[in-house]
């Protein structure tokens, strides 16, 4: 069994809403991203979605392409973001881990060599949110094959793409909260919550909202509708501001607590 779909259902078991973080990989390097894994994992994440950075991304928000940067400085490749994986593992992580990249580095790595060291580095699903449906065939196929989950993104303006895209959906569905950019808003689509009622029904398998979400209030508000609420540019923002206790070897414990702090309160 995919380990996405077994913490899903431990958690519906519980009736609990997974709480999934989205991180940039190598931000500010990769060893501090084995620790704030582990911090997120501590504060009671269940499950992560490690970002792969990438010079020319589509939706990323400008908190988000800080941390591309900052990890760019050190030359992170995609490679190193999907070992971290096996070592996020020899670190005692034990989360779900799910690989956020766009297509065209997977595209450049070559498909069979990118799906074996996923699967070498255990991780459990992918989402790469500038492959539309109508283009995810041969992804689809391997990542099936390997029993990797292809998380797919739906948004308010699928339209009728939405039955479509959900019905396909392994692991979750990735419900994207409002247009634009990634970033955090204090509202979201005026139709959200319909939307949600049209994606759930459509689809066999969970589903997460995403894009905006950045406290409390806003996780609690949408853990009544959906199984996962994805929060990225709130957590990185604090990631930003406790870079330099991180690069600090004296402080680094201080940061990691900070950003393990604010989780906890996200979590509730
Ligand atoms: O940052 P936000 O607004 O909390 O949204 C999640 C998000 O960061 C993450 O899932 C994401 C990062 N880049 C993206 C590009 C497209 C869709 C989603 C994403």
């Amino acid at each position: 069994m995919n380990l996405i779909d077994q913490k899903f259902a431990e958690l519906k078991a519980e009736q609990k809403t997974a709480l999934i973080p989205f991180i940039s990989c190598g931000d500010p390097t990769l060893e501090a991203t084995i620790e704030i894994v582990k911090a997120l994992e501590s504060a009671g994440a269940d499950m992560v979605e490690l970002g792969v950075p990438y010079s020319d991304p589509l939706a990323d928000g400008p908190v988000i392409q800080r941390a591309s940067e900052r990890a760019l400085i050190h030359a992170v490749t995609l490679t190193d973001c999907i070992e971290l994986g096996g070592k996020l593992r020899a670190a005692g992580v034990t989360i779900p881990l799910i690989l956020f990249t766009y297509y065209n580095p997977i595209f450049q790595f070559g498909l069979d060599a990118f799906f074996e060291l996923v699967k070498q580095n255990d991780i459990s699903g992918m989402i790469v949110p500038d492959l539309p449906i109508e283009e995810d065939q041969e992804l689809r196929q391997l990542a099936e094959k390997h029993n990797i989950h292809l998380i797919p993104l739906v948004a308010p303006t699928s339209n009728d793409r939405v039955t479509r895209i959900a019905k396909q959906a392994k692991g979750f569905v990735y419900c994207v909260s409002s247009l634009g950019v990634t970033g955090e808003r204090s509202d979201f689509h005026k139709e959200i919550d319909e939307f949600l009622s049209v994606v759930r029904e459509s689809s066999d398998v969970p589903i997460a909202i995403g894009f905006g979400i950045s406290s409390r209030e806003q996780v609690a508000r949408f853990e009544q509708k959906c199984d996962g609420v994805i929060v990225g540019s709130a957590i990185v923002r604090t990631i930003e501001s406790n870079v330099p206790l991180l690069l600090d070897a004296d402080k680094k414990e201080e940061g990691l607590r900070n950003i393990q702090q604010f989780v906890s309160e996200l979590k509730g």
